[in-house]
């Protein structure tokens, strides 16, 4: 029935104030507003319907992007809105589109490694997408392996031009979004060569297409890569391959904030460390992290207000069945999810900061905060994607076999997220990184210079490999400083045991290898400590509403402690907890489990997704799933005729043979 909330029983559970806590995961009253707003104004207008998107051939469904980017930058300009305005809006559409790596990376590249003069000339062409740009760096043979990528940029002193050039097949560009099809600019990556001399890798503004006609300049060979995983989903996006001919462009297009190249073909190092070619990395790992908790908390809204109508067994005297969000092992599985989608929140919001600080710093000359800023990025981003990446599918199971339905909205989720994984940094290829910030860190204890930031607990080593867990009873895992105490002595034990393993080996390249995988474990634990530090102080900020911070508490319980649980293998293997001090933490978070339940619909209601957004009937607002369902499946295409094309050329000779068969 149209109107009726079938989930307003559950709704009036709710122990706390809904909107206030719409605040709080929005980030402010002015995030929250801005974002209910271009939400809506997506939600309401059919262009952005994307309800048949998994039935479109490649070629509709992308046409049907290019119209609804081309569409969506029209409304920006015509409602005039504002660049937070314009993105929330991009995000909203809910399509990955050739926009996403104009307006998240090339853009961000020039921003980051151009100069002043560099700026002045690319930018307004870029803002009002006069010229549409893209990030080339992976190629066929090389992608995790930035120092290993094979085009070059040769310096041409005579003609003043670097001549890029592709020298092998596995030279050629390949995967850059938004290169295969749209992309007029590219920023590429390549080897510097003067004089016959290499000087590593560094970005250059290369024009790919003419901007009259489209075709790809003299030179230039560009097409898509084909189809990837899953209908629908990432399929939007024409991820590209780009191969050059010994194409040359003006001096001025190398991006030269970090290394500079003159007339005569010298390089000069300017004060910026080299790492910096890689910043627009270090960026959109940060914009991942916030991204992780939206993705995730979209599959737990869908999943959980499913297992709120769904009922399965547990019938008695002919009442209602069971509400599968009642079985322990249902809230087991699902309210860890709900509460890391808040810590995701959090942990992100923490990240931006750091970003926005170290960016501040390295205008003004200061670098010391870099390395912890690559590390945090490197790692938050690699943790929190396979955590998404798993909740997602682990949402779809949740909601059993409807979840499977491409209308439960979660196959082309999983689909679309998965890759984040991989891109921006193979999540095993950045934990690496992790692992090397903290052996150094290690390394450097007892060195006079105390561990600042996130690392700082390693401060405290000496007590933390000695100290043993004090709690008693259940009820003491509710102490923050005891949840802190035990993932600082996991995380710092996991390392030094690491690094005491390392010292053994000659070679220490040999032993990191050797090693690589009980690094990326230490890793993980000094992430997943940053993660529950960043949820504590957020408890400590005024949080107004009521009940919502109670709320918030009962989360940060239970994403610690199903941590807890989960790797009690760590924390026992390390002496830090006995086994009967496991098991008072798994007492502990079933009964947060219990605490969780009256509030689970209305903590998924905060985060104020629309039925357009989520794209799922099993996650619509007001519980109505069978009649949608049922609707669903009569829009099908194959529903069009109830005698199937194919009936005459298949089904029929094959029913008359076994008809012959039968008669023998
Ligand atoms: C609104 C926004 C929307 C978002 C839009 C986007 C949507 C998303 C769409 C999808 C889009 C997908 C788009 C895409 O996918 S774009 C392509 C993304 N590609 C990658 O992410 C490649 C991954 N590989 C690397 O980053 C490097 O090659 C690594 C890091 C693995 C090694 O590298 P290398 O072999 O050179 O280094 P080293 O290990 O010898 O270390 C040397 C030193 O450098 C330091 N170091 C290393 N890296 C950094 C760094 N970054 N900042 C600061 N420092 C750094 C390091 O700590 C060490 O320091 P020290 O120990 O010597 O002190
Ligand atoms: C959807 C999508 C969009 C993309 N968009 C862009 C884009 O816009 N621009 C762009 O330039 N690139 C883009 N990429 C490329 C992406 O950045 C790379 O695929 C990514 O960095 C991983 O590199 P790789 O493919 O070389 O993986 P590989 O490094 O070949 O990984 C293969 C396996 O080897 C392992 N491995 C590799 N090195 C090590 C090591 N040192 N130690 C231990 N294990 C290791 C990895 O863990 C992994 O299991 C995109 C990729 C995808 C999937």
């Amino acid at each position: 029935m149209e109107g009726v909330d079938y989930l307003a029983d559950e709704r009036k559970k709710t122990e706390f104030d809904v909107e206030e806590m719409k605040i709080v995961w929005a980030g402010s009253r002015h995030t929250f507003e801005v974002s209910d707003r271009m939400a809506k104004l997506v939600a309401n207008d059919p262009v952005f319907r994307k309800d048949d998107r998994v039935m479109l051939a490649r070629k509709d469904l992308f046409k049907n992007t290019l119209r609804k980017a081309t569409y969506a930058w029209k409304r920006i300009n015509e409602l005039r809105l504002s660049e937070e305005e314009a993105s929330k809006l991009r995000s909203f559409v809910d399509e990955p589109a050739f926009t996403d790596l104009h307006w998240g990376m090339f853009v961000p590249a020039i921003k980051g490694q151009g100069t002043d003069e560099q700026q002045k000339k690319w930018l307004p062409l870029a803002y009002k997408m006069q010229i549409i740009g893209c990030y080339a760096q992976t190629e066929l043979g090389h992608g995790s392996n930035v120092q290993g990528l094979e085009t070059t940029a040769t310096f041409d002193p005579q003609t003043d031009e670097f001549v890029i050039h592709s020298p092998t097949l596995t030279s050629s560009k390949w995967w850059p979004g938004g290169l295969g099809k749209v992309s007029t600019h590219g920023v590429v990556y390549a080897r510097l060569i003067l004089d016959g001399q290499e000087h590593g890798i560094h970005g250059f503004i290369v024009q790919l297409r003419s901007l009259e006609d489209h075709r790809p300049l003299p030179g230039i060979t560009v097409a898509d890569i084909g189809m990837k995983f899953g209908s629908g989903a990432y399929n939007t996006m024409d991820n590209g391959l780009l191969r050059f001919d010994h194409v040359r462009i003006p001096r001025d297009q190398m991006l030269m904030r970090v290394s500079q190249v003159t007339r005569d073909g010298k390089i000069v190092q300017s004060d910026v460390p080299r790492q910096l070619v890689y910043g627009t990395m270090v960026y959109v790992r940060q914009t991942i992290v916030q991204d992780a908790s939206i993705a995730l908390s979209r599959a737990v809204c869908i999943a959980t207000r499913y297992s709120a109508v769904r009922r399965q067994f547990g019938s008695s005297n002919g009442g209602p069945e069971t509400q599968v969000i009642d079985y322990k092992t249902q809230q087991s599985r699902l309210f860890p999810l709900l509460a890391s989608a808040y810590a995701f929140r959090f942990v992100g919001e923490w990240l931006k900061w750091l970003y926005t600080d170290v960016t501040q710093r390295l205008q003004a000359n200061d670098f010391s905060t870099l390395p912890e800023a690559h590390a945090c990025t490197a790692g938050l981003k690699s943790l929190t994607t396979s955590v998404t990446a798993d909740g997602i599918e682990e949402s779809r199971k949740l909601c059993g076999g409807h979840g499977y339905l491409a209308s439960s909205g979660l196959p082309e989720l999983f689909a679309v997220y998965v890759p984040a994984c991989t891109y921006e940094g193979d999540n095993t290829v950045l934990m690496l990184q992790v692992a090397r910030f903290l052996m150094k860190t290690v390394s450097q204890l007892g060195s006079g210079k105390p561990p600042v930031g996130t690392i700082s607990y390693m401060g405290r080593i000496e007590q933390l490999m000695q100290c043993r867990c004090a709690v008693k009873k259940a009820g003491d895992w509710l102490n923050p400083n005891a949840v802190l105490e035990a993932f600082e002595a996991r995380a710092a034990r996991m390392s030094v045991s690491c690094a005491q393993k390392l010292s053994k080996f000659s070679n220490p390249e040999e032993g990191f290898a050797e090693l690589s995988a009980d690094l990326v474990e230490a890793a993980v634990a000094h992430c997943q400590l940053i993660v529950v530090s960043k949820f504590f102080e957020k408890l400590q900020q005024d949080i107004p509403g009521k009940g919502v911070k109670r709320q918030l508490e009962v989360l940060c319980g239970v994403y610690s402690l199903h941590l807890l649980h989960k790797h009690q293998g760590d924390f026992l293997a390390t002496s830090y907890i006995t086994p009967k001090q496991a098991s008072l933490a798994n007492d502990q978070l079933r009964e947060l489990y219990s605490q969780v339940r009256p509030n689970a619909i209305a903590l998924v209601d905060a985060f104020n997704y629309t039925d357009h957004y989520l794209g799922s009937i099993l996650g619509c607002y007001d519980g109505n799933v069978y009649p949608k369902l049922y609707e669903a499946a009569w829009r099908d295409p194959l529903n069009d005729s109830v005698i199937p094309d194919g009936y005459e050329q298949y089904i029929r000779p094959l029913l008359k043979q076994q008809l012959r068969v039968a008669k023998l």
